[in-house]
């Protein structure tokens, strides 16, 4: 298409998160369709997150900039810097060669999930021991040279780009005939899955190892608090985990709509890769178990136990002794985030359990799996 309209010289700049060499493949397609036109290729990934975009844009901790390494690559590497220069600071702007660039990105959100991962596997160390892993984190976060960042224990990473860019680079070690570095970066994966089935039986076997027939009121289905975006969500998994066993779930989440959550919870899996503009508005099936609520007040009447699946601020202060008066009883609260006081819920009456804090005496007297 470039190809077609150009008139003269062009830099293309890849934004997106693509496998390592894809400039390649862009530079041969439309070198072949030139018609005399110089085409450069640039990669210049986005490392911008999702509910921080603009500040992130402002006042980015670096501008990546790959290009070849000729005279020509070189002059477009110019040029786009020169666009950044204008509000980007110039040592931030680091210019690499085509392929690091594109690597780079791949790399960062691997080596971010991956911390993720690692704090996750030692929460389930840390329940097993009565070990805190916020205690833990926090001591591990003050090593300088490992630092205080995404160290926060969860029920799992969603996201639409976590695990998408960890199995691009699974199949690029694949292709590259490296199978022992493929499966390092699957074990990611994997452990933000053991994760997910982790909390679920948590739940399962917390409250008489069933919830057949039980209600239980979850609590944010974004995957993470200020965006309504839930591509991949652990709260998508863990709902399909409880759904198993029959249970009744009563949804609150203050950005994400009934139609959204509905076609999440009917989707299949490796239905996602098809473009959002294919699928019902409406969704044609719905889980009937599963009730959307906008008050968590109404989502958690008569529940047997809460879910909190996603850290929005507003769930710190809510009235919890109202939530615990209107639910059945033994009431339940299952903490994903470690968003809330447990101390305080305890005082209050609910039966806690949050991620890799030392565990309740009745969760300890439960099995750990269902
Ligand atoms: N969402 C985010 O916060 C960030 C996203 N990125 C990267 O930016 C890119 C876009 O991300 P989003 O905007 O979140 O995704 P999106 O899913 O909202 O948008 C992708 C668009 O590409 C279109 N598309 C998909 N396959 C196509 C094809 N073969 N040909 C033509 N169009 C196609 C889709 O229809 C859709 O409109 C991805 O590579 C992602 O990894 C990078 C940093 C942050
Ligand atoms: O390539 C991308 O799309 C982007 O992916 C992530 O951004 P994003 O997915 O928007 O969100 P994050 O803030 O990274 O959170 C991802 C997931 O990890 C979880 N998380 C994060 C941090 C933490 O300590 N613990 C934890 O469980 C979040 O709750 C969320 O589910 C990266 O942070 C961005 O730098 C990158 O540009």
């Amino acid at each position: 298409m470039i190809a077609d309209v150009a008139k003269s010289d062009k830099i293309v700049v890849e934004k997106s998160t693509v496998p390592v060499k894809t400039a390649a493949a862009i530079e041969k397609i439309l070198t072949h369709n030139s018609k005399g036109i110089n085409f450069q290729i640039l990669s210049n990934p986005e490392f911008l997150a999702e509910g921080t975009a603009i500040e992130d844009l402002f006042k980015p901790d670096r501008v990546l900039i790959g290009g070849r390494e000729t005279p020509e690559g070189q002059k477009a590497v110019k040029a786009l810097k020169d666009v950044y220069a204008n509000w980007v600071p110039e040592d931030r702007i680091l210019t690499t060669n085509l392929w690091s660039a594109e690597l780079s990105k791949l790399a960062a959100n691997a080596f971010l999930a991956q911390r993720i991962s690692s704090v996750n596997a030692i929460s389930a160390l840390c329940e097993a021991t009565g070990a805190n892993v916020a205690e833990v984190a926090y001591a591990v976060g003050k090593d300088s040279r490992i630092g205080p960042k995404f160290l926060n224990a969860s029920v799992g990473f969603g996201g639409s780009c976590f695990q998408k860019d960890i199995l691009n680079l699974v199949y690029i070690c694949e292709c590259n005939g490296l199978p022992e570095v493929a499966n390092y970066w699957k074990q990611v994966i994997k452990i933000n899955d053991y994760q997910k089935s982790r909390f679920v039986n948590r739940v399962v076997s917390s409250m008489f190892n069933t919830v057949s027939g039980k209600k239980i009121a979850v609590l944010g289905f974004a995957f993470k608090k200020d965006t309504g975006d839930t591509r991949e969500t652990a709260a998508i998994d863990v709902c399909k985990g409880l759904l198993g066993d029959k249970v009744k779930i009563s949804i609150y989440d203050p950005q994400v709509t009934e139609d959204q959550i509905q076609r999440d919870l009917t989707m299949n899996k490796f239905d996602w890769d098809h473009p959002i503009h294919l699928q019902p508005v409406s969704p044609t099936t719905t889980v009937k178990q599963v009730s959307v609520t906008w008050d968590a007040y109404e989502a958690t009447k008569g529940a047997h136990g809460i879910c909190i699946l996603t850290e929005w601020v507003e769930f710190k202060t809510l009235d919890y002794k109202k939530i615990h008066d209107s639910m059945q009883k033994p009431a339940f609260l299952f903490d994903g985030r470690n968003a809330i006081d447990a101390e305080k819920m305890r005082e209050i009456g609910f039966i806690v359990y949050s991620i890799g804090k030392p565990l309740d005496p009745w969760l300890k007297d439960m099995p750990a799996v269902a």
